[in-house]
């Protein structure tokens, strides 16, 4: 498998005790692909994302990130080494202004403890850091209002600035459109294609809607059982009949 891969899964698989959920996964990410995980519910999605994005250290495997091997490390360091989830639970701080939660993860990046938000808004190269992941989600405008105040979407564009701000290499989106209307969600999508495009951002999504992994992905990964059934172009995807197969006989298709 080529090795200057961004992202670089090589055999990996997760046990809960006996019961085997996810067998020897081997996959390689391109530098600004889009891509999605797909897979029946109880396919192993949530637990391969778990065990590559340091929620718990895989039973077997390696995971390589930029050619590091981060397999096992936690959470933390995984994000520091450059790899950001975002989750489909909303995790950020209601009470707080979108500029607020985009800073708070920047100012402990660089290390920098304050007292008070005061001080950290008086710190002109963070907060220009902020506004400017803010202008690129679409939210400059709305910086100080408070979280709580937002639409539903607007929220959801305020995680996706958090995980934005830390310049990660690779972005896991759990269900990035999950609870968003028609019209946040074609916002979402072309959101997601312009970053992939002019920040070279690698996404790598996880999403029930067809629709959404269709018109997005560059490239699919097919997940069933445990197994990585069939990796492929969207086109490759639609037509391969085991695919179809376990999505029990249904045409997975742009239609769902
Ligand atoms: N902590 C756990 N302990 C034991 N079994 C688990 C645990 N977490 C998940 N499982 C089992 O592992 C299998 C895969 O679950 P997982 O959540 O990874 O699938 P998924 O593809 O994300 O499903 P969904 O699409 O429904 O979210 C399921 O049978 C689930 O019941």
């Amino acid at each position: 498998m080529n090795a200057d891969k961004v992202l670089r899964i090589e055999n990996l698989s997760h046990s809960y005790g006996k019961f085997k959920v996810i067998e020897d996964i081997s996959l390689g990410i391109d530098k600004g692909e889009l891509s999605a995980l797909i897979g029946p519910n109880g396919a192993g999605k949530t637990t391969f994302y778990n065990a590559i994005s340091g929620k718990f250290p895989p039973t077997r495997g390696r995971v390589f990130l930029n050619g590091e091997d981060i397999t096992g490390l936690p959470s933390h360091r995984v994000v520091g080494k450059g790899m950001c989830r975002s989750f489909q639970i909303t995790n950020i701080f209601s009470e707080l202004t979108v500029i607020e939660n985009v800073l708070t993860p920047l100012a402990i990046q660089q290390r920098k403890h304050y007292k008070l938000y005061g001080n950290l808004f008086r710190d002109s190269q963070v907060t220009e850091k902020a506004m400017f992941t803010l202008e690129q989600v679409g939210l400059a405008d709305r910086a100080k209002h408070v979280v709580s105040s937002l639409a539903y979407g607007d929220k959801r564009l305020v995680e996706m600035a958090i995980v934005l701000a830390r310049d990660p290499s690779v972005v896991l989106l759990d269900e990035p459109t999950a609870g968003m209307n028609p019209e946040e969600t074609e916002n979402m999508i072309n959101l997601i294609r312009l970053l992939a495009k002019n920040s070279g951002t690698t996404f790598f999504i996880t999403e029930h809607d067809m629709k959404v992994v269709f018109s997005l992905s560059e490239k699919i990964y097919v997940l069933h059982q445990g197994l990585l059934l069939a990796q492929g172009t969207p086109e490759e995807i639609r037509s391969n009949v085991h695919v179809q197969e376990a999505y029990l006989g249904r045409k997975v298709n742009a239609q769902g």
